[in-house]
Formats: C-alpha cells, structure tokens, sequence
C-alpha cells in the first residue's frame, strides 16, 4: 500500500519519503499474525522425538539437516519483519535455556491462532494482551508449584533429562552415550556458591573433527587444542606437566616505529644476532628453573627459542586462541603471564598427562587430568561433517537441559504434561479473571494445549483423543501425565523417567508469549524505501 496523505483542510499532508509503504490497523496486525503463523507452522513438523528434520540449501549450495529449531529459522533468512521478530525470540530462547526454541515458537504461533479468534469476534487487541499477560504470571507461578524437585547431584535423574533432550535429535544411535557425556560434563563444572549451583557452559569446549563415528566422541577433563607442538624436536608426551601459561610471545619483537639500526661490520651483525639469542636463552632458561615443562602461548615462539625449549625438553604450543588459553589457565589451575620475568613456581598450572594426538588428519593437544578440572571438553567425531554438526547442536542442547536441571533443582514430566496441567488450572482461574480478559485466559489455555497437539500429531496419534485422555488424568490429579510418544500411551510422564528441568518449558511458555504480545501491540508497519543506490544496484 502507497504512503497514504493526511488531509487537512483540503491540503494531503505526505509525512514519509516516495517509495515508503504503509500498512495500519487491522491489516498490519494480520498481515504479522499471518507471518508469525508461517514461521511457527514451519516448525511444527519438527516438534518432539518423532519430528522430522529439514534440509536447508544456502545461496552457495550448501546442506545443513537439522532438527535444531533455532537453526533452521536461522538458516531459512526470512524476509518479513514480524517472521524475523520470531527468528529473534528462538534466539533468545537458545541463549537463555539453550533447548526448547521450537516450544516456544510453535507457542506463539498458537497464541496468535487464538487472537485471530478473538479479533473475529470484536475483542479488542488490548484486551487480548492483558488477558495473555495474567495467563502467564499465572502459568509461570503454576508451573514452579507442580514441579517436582531433583537432587541435582543425582546423576542418574540428570541422564534423564539428557535423555529427554535428545530424544528429538538425529543421533540416536549414540543417545545413551551422548547423555553421559552431558551429565559428566555439567557435573564436572558445576560449583556450589553458598547453597545454590552454578553452571558455566562456556567452559564446555566442544572440538569438532569429522571421521570415525559418533561413538568415537569423548570427554576430556581438561583442554583440547586444535594445534601442533611447535617443533619435532620436543617431546609429544609429557606426563606430570607444569604448564607456564603465557599471552606474550617467545620472540624478539620487531620495534613498533621505523627504527632503523646501522650495522657497518660482520662483527656488528654478529653481536646483534648473538644478543638476540641471548635474551631468548635466557627466557627459556628461567621458564625452565621454575619447572616448566610444558609451554602454552597465545603468541608466536619463533626458531631460535624453540631449539632452546626442545633441547630443555619443553613441550611448547603457539598462538593458542585467548578463549582456549583461558581455559587452560582454569582447568589447570595457571595463571595467565605477560613477562616471563615474574614467572614463580606457583603460576604453573598442572595436569597428568599432556600430549600430542593424531585425530583424523591433523594433530592435537590434549591437556587432561586437570588438577581441578574445571573446564572439560569434548571432541565430537562422526562420519562426515554434517553429522558432526548435527551432533554439536544435540550435544549443546542436552548440556543446557542438563544445566538448567542442576541450577533451578526442579523437574516437570515430558510428553506434555506441564501445558495440560496449565491449561487445566487457567481455565478455572479465567472465571476468577471475568469479562472479556476471560475469553483472553481461556484462549491461552487452548494456546497450550495446541502445543501438545503438534507433539502428538507428529507421532501419527489422534491429537483430540489424546488430548480427551490427558485432560481426564490430569482432572483426575495426575499432575504429570504426558503422552508416550512411542507408545501412544498416557502414562506419569516423572515415574516413568522422562521428565526436563523446569526452566525448558517455563522459559518456552514466556517467551512465546512475549513474541505473540509483541506482534499483537502492532498496529502500524512503516517500510523505508530502498535508497536510490541500493535500487540502481539491483539488475
Ligand atoms: N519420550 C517422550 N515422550 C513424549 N514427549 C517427549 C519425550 N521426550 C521428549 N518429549 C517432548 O518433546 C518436546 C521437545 O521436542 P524438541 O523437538 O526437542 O523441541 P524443542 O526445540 O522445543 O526442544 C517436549 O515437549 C518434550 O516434552
Ligand atoms: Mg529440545
């Protein structure tokens, strides 16, 4: 629609720039709802373990099959701006809970389903948001009441969860295996502060190397470093290592400005060289008197130094990224050094065993037996490079649904039984509420529901037959009923072991529910127009 003139007495008033368009009201709000509704139906297929996955080409050819919710919608680059607005929550919800992107998408899309409803039938767009807007304080507090608390030490209920998380994921072949190395991984990082766990995931490095399989993938309780020991006369294995972690180079520097030095005699150049082996002599020499063996930099270490470490028997890696070198500063308990010349005994870090490793084509350090291993990594192999991608994604979303676990200490059952329980409760709540925000809260509780519905449509069951049952057992006080999606039975979802930390669905149900709000405020959409360069550009 063209920019449309405001008339004042007579005269059309034009506000936006030739080649602006405009939609308002009713049409703005659909035509978002519209989009939103695209974006979420995308999804739906792919929700739970028995969803499928997408192929997505790029402009360049490149394959990407994934399961992964925030990917696909990453990868799809959609155009219209409500679409991108959902692209944005899934984003959100990635970083903050790490698993449930397709939850919380699939949600909004059946809160706008229900709005559209409500429009239709005169209820204001204001209402609709207030209603929303009591529903989720209302689920939010709900949801924490009839969780179920874990001990988050409890090992085998985290496997659980893990278990959960990767049940939708196109590693089966490797699930039991992958769940372990979740729970370990969190278990081994996680630290108690006051009576409260933490859980830091950027200290999970995760290391990719296509070839071998999925089983292959491993866990290391230290740092693994996509480099080479810098020189073949220094030993590959160094057991009982002292590590000088260092962030300066083992070089002379080249002087900054275009200092010039005048040598007039061999004798001259001579010195000047010999001067120059002399300070790196000696900085091998003190890193050696305070018992390293083993060198790790974040900069260069050039030859006349290495010569010096390899014949001390210093095993030595360059140019190691900042991220990595940290890691290895905490894994190892180091302390990161700028001047050689302060180096104490006290700032080596230590490890059982470091040593240099063929995987698949290329070699790599692998640091382990951290003295406090407190970053971990692990190396993911797999057949061929997509799968390997395809695992990281798997692997990231259980070490999150496994984290959140230990950090909140609190658990709901699978298979639906936390949107059942809502909706059950919100619609008695919703009389409470009254007037039309009522219509509102009821509409959110079938907006739950219809999550539900897409898990259990996917599984080829009857959705409304099913949904009949839950809605029976949860009546009934099974707080935790869910649907099996392998066995079409409905059964108490925590007994039976499938359950995820509470912080998956609870931050899902926000979320959606800010993205739906967000569009359903929209009564206006202003498109700039193309710059006349952008245009001429064009072909
Ligand atoms: N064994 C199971 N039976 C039924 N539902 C399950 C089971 N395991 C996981 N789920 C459900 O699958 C859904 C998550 O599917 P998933 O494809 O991972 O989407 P998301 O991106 O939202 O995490 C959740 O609703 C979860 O309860
Ligand atoms: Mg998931």
């Amino acid at each position: 629609m063209a920019a449309r003139p405001i008339e004042s007495m007579g005269v059309p008033v034009v506000i936006l720039k030739e080649g602006s368009s405009r939609t308002y009201g009713r049409e703005a709000l659909r035509s978002n709802m519209m989009a939103a509704r695209a974006v979420a139906e995308v999804l739906r297929t792919t929700f739970g373990p028995k969803g499928m996955d997408k192929m997505l080409v790029d402009s360049l050819g490149d394959i990407t099959i994934t399961n992964d919710g925030a990917t696909i919608l990453d990868k799809m680059d959609l155009q219209h701006p409500a679409a991108k607005l959902l692209v944005q929550i899934s984003k959100g919800q990635d970083e903050e809970v790490g698993d449930g992107t397709k939850r919380a998408v699939i949600f909004a899309g059946e809160l706008l389903k229900q709005a559209e409803d409500l429009l239709n039938k005169d209820v204001h767009p204001t209402i609709i948001i207030q209603g929303y807007k009591k529903a989720l304080e209302r689920a939010l507090e709900k949801i924490n009441e009839v969780a179920e608390a874990i001990d988050p030490t409890d090992k085998e209920k985290l496997k659980r969860i893990a278990l959960t998380s990767l049940a939708s994921k196109g590693v089966q072949e490797a699930r039991e295996y992958f769940a372990e190395i979740a729970v370990e991984a969190v278990d081994t990082i996680k630290e108690k502060r006051g009576d409260k766990w933490y859980v830091d995931l950027d200290y999970v490095q995760i290391v990719k190397k296509h070839g071998g399989s999925l089983k292959d993938t491993k866990l290391v309780k230290g740092v693994i470093l996509d480099k080479e020991v810098v020189h073949p006369g220094m030993p590959k294995r160094v057991e009982n290592a002292k590590i000088a972690v260092l962030d300066t180079p083992l070089e002379i520097e080249k002087p900054e400005l275009d200092a010039e030095i005048r040598i007039t005699s061999p004798e001259q150049l001579k010195l000047l060289l010999e001067e120059k082996e002399e300070i790196l002599r000696k900085k091998v020499e003190k890193l050696k008197e305070v018992g390293a063996n083993v060198v790790i930099t974040q900069k260069g270490i050039d030859e006349v130094a290495q010569y010096y470490l390899a014949k001390n028997g210093i095993l030595a890696v360059r140019r190691v990224k900042r991220s990595d070198l940290e890691k290895v500063a905490r894994a190892t308990g180091a302390r990161i050094i700028s001047n050689i010349e302060d180096l104490t005994p006290e700032d080596l870090g230590e490890a059982q065993l470091v040593e240099e490793r063929k995987v698949g084509d290329d070699k790599m350090v692998f640091i382990e037996g951290a003295k406090n291993p407190r970053a971990v990594s692990i190396l993911v192999r797999g057949g061929f490079e997509r799968i390997v991608d395809e695992a990281e994604r798997s692997l990231r979303d259980a070490l999150s649904a496994v984290a959140d676990a230990v950090k909140a200490g609190k658990i709901v059952g699978a298979g639906g039984a936390p949107e059942v329980e809502l909706a059950l409760d919100l619609r008695e709540f919703a009389r409470k509420v009254g007037g039309k925000e009522q219509l509102a809260v009821e509409a959110f509780a079938r907006a739950l529901e219809g999550v539900v519905m897409a898990l259990v449509e996917n599984a080829g069951l009857d959705p409304v037959e099913k949904l009949m049952q839950l809605r029976a057992k949860h009546s009934n006080g099974c707080k935790h009923c869910g649907v099996d999606v392998y066995t079409g039975e409905i059964v108490d979802m925590v007994e039976k072991g499938n359950f995820e930390a509470v912080a998956v669905p609870a931050n899902a149900i926000k979320s959606g529910t800010e993205a739906a709000t967000l569009i359903l405020r929209i009564d206006d959409i202003v498109v700039a127009g193309k710059k006349e360069e952008e245009k001429e550009k064009k072909p």
